[in-house]
């Protein structure tokens, strides 16, 4: 029976604490009515308060509002407190990249936690079951998940400033249903959950019932593995963390150093773990798509027998092995972009680790240096010259050539990778004429044959 099933679930796990506090998520579908029947009826053996918090989502018009009125109708006639709030999804959320689904599941969290404050509960407590358990372990492996996600939902996991409860994940959607027309509940049925979540409706339509059918336990067992994997992470966690201090050499906001050799020094279950905190610590906050794949890959870049190698991971993320170490940053474009006054005379640092040193030439014209050195007639020039990023489009008259050409040819011919493209110096004058590309190709402002008429400027791109 699903009332001691569900305690049982309880009490083994410690989900509730007599005489607490607890706000239940009701939509009022099959899941969450039942959920909260099935609270009202188990209240005297635990005297906690209930309150319900309900949202509209206005995805279905008067037809999600009806929904929305029947719960605060159910809970008059049960006598529970009613929390409900219609929020409306803005119309262009799906521009910014987020799916409305998406952002309604945060509005109606903020709005939990808002109520959570309001009525001083603990507890939230949804009605996620063991269907909803399976798909998401099965979609979360297939996805290529690592760490915790395998283990799909949590029973119980911290939320706000108490703890977030799913007392169904041991019970089959089918026992909801015959529990919902014992008691002549008459929940809702909202269409859209059928069509909104593709990937997660071919689980559930093509996956769950084969295995339904293999074993009518097949519930209790993924909520077994779940929680056994759950803890099995969790030691593994603590273990590696006790280890993290002796891995990281620096960390700061979007950088990290690590120590390569103290990551390959532990066993190899920690070593993933250990991968994992460094990326969750540089992913903070950060929606991100990694999977056990970026995992593997950086190991393989540590175990790599080359002492320099690059890795690019989701959201611009470089991890680049120099030996022992491994630095880890992000690389974002607006931030990398500079416009410098070139001095002359004088020396430019420039943020990509060179500088650009420029003196007048006085007697002796000093020896070219490849790309690496510049001569410039002041009079072939509008002064102030200015050392910047590249502009798009941009075109140099190439010394040589009798013609123009791209920058972005230029680059692609020397194989210059496309992050160090993003932040190559391009020194260009007040008409804006490009140059010289340092290092890598000078324009034809630079005479073939130096006559000492004009005063003249030397140029040269060194390290700092
Ligand atoms: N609009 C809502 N307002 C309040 N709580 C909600 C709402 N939608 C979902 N929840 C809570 O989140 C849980 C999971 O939601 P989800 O949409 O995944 O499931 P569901 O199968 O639609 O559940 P239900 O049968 O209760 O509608 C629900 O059981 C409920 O506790």
């Amino acid at each position: 029976m699903l009332k001691e099933k569900v305690l049982k679930t309880i009490y083994r796990n410690e989900l509730i604490q007599e005489k607490s506090k607890l706000l239940v998520g009701v939509s009022g579908g099959p899941d969450s009515l039942v959920l909260l029947h099935f609270l009202k009826q188990v209240q005297p053996l635990f005297h906690y308060e209930l309150t319900v918090a309900s949202v509209d989502h206005m995805f279905r018009g008067e037809e999600s509002y009806e929904d929305y009125k029947y719960v605060e109708q159910i809970c008059e006639q049960w006598g529970i407190v009613f929390e409900g709030r219609r929020i409306d999804v803005p119309a262009n959320i799906e521009q910014t990249g987020e799916s409305s689904q998406l952002t309604s599941r945060k509005l109606r969290f903020a709005f939990y936690e808002e109520m959570m404050a309001k009525h001083q509960t603990s507890t939230l407590v949804l009605g996620h079951h063991g269907d909803d358990q399976i798909e998401t372990v099965l979609m979360r492996l297939t996805r290529g998940a690592t760490g915790k996600a395998r283990a799909g939902i949590p029973l119980k996991r911290p939320f706000y400033t108490g703890y977030l409860i799913r007392p169904f994940l041991e019970l089959t959607k089918d026992e909801i249903i015959e529990y919902a027309g014992i008691h002549k509940l008459e929940p809702r049925y909202d269409p859209s959950n059928e069509k909104d979540d593709y990937v997660r409706n071919r689980f559930r339509h093509e996956v769950l019932p084969f295995l339904k059918k293999e074993n009518r336990k097949v519930h209790e067992h993924f909520q077994r593995f779940s929680e056994e994997l759950y803890e099995d992470e969790e030691f593994f966690l603590n273990l590696v963390s006790s280890k993290m201090p002796e891995v990281w050499a620096q960390q700061e906001k979007d950088y990290a150093v690590i120590q390569i050799d103290r990551v390959l020094a532990m066993p190899k279950p920690l070593q993933r773990r250990a991968i994992q905190l460094i990326l969750n610590y540089l992913y903070l906050e950060r929606p991100s798509s990694l999977s056990a794949l970026h995992i593997d890959q950086l190991l393989a870049l540590f175990l790599n027998p080359q002492p320099s190698a690059e890795l690019h991971l989701p959201e611009g993320l470089i991890a680049e092995k120099s030996y022992k170490t491994c630095t880890f940053r992000f690389f974002r474009q607006e931030s990398l972009k500079y416009s410098l006054k070139l001095q002359i005379p004088g020396e430019t640092i420039l943020p990509n680790g060179y500088k650009i040193k420029a003196h007048y030439i006085k007697e002796e014209i000093p020896v070219l240096k490849g790309n690496y050195s510049f001569i410039l007639p002041e009079s072939a020039v509008q002064f102030p010259l200015t050392v910047r990023t590249r502009n798009e489009g941009e075109r140099m008259a190439v010394k040589g050539l009798g013609g123009s050409k791209k920058l972005k040819e230029i680059f692609i011919n020397e194989k210059i990778p496309l992050l160090e493209r993003n932040v190559w110096p391009v020194i260009i004058d007040q008409a804006g004429t490009v140059i010289w590309l340092p290092g890598l190709k000078k324009s034809n402002v630079e005479p073939d044959i130096i006559s000492d008429e004009t005063s003249l400027i030397y140029l040269e791109y060194k390290k700092v």
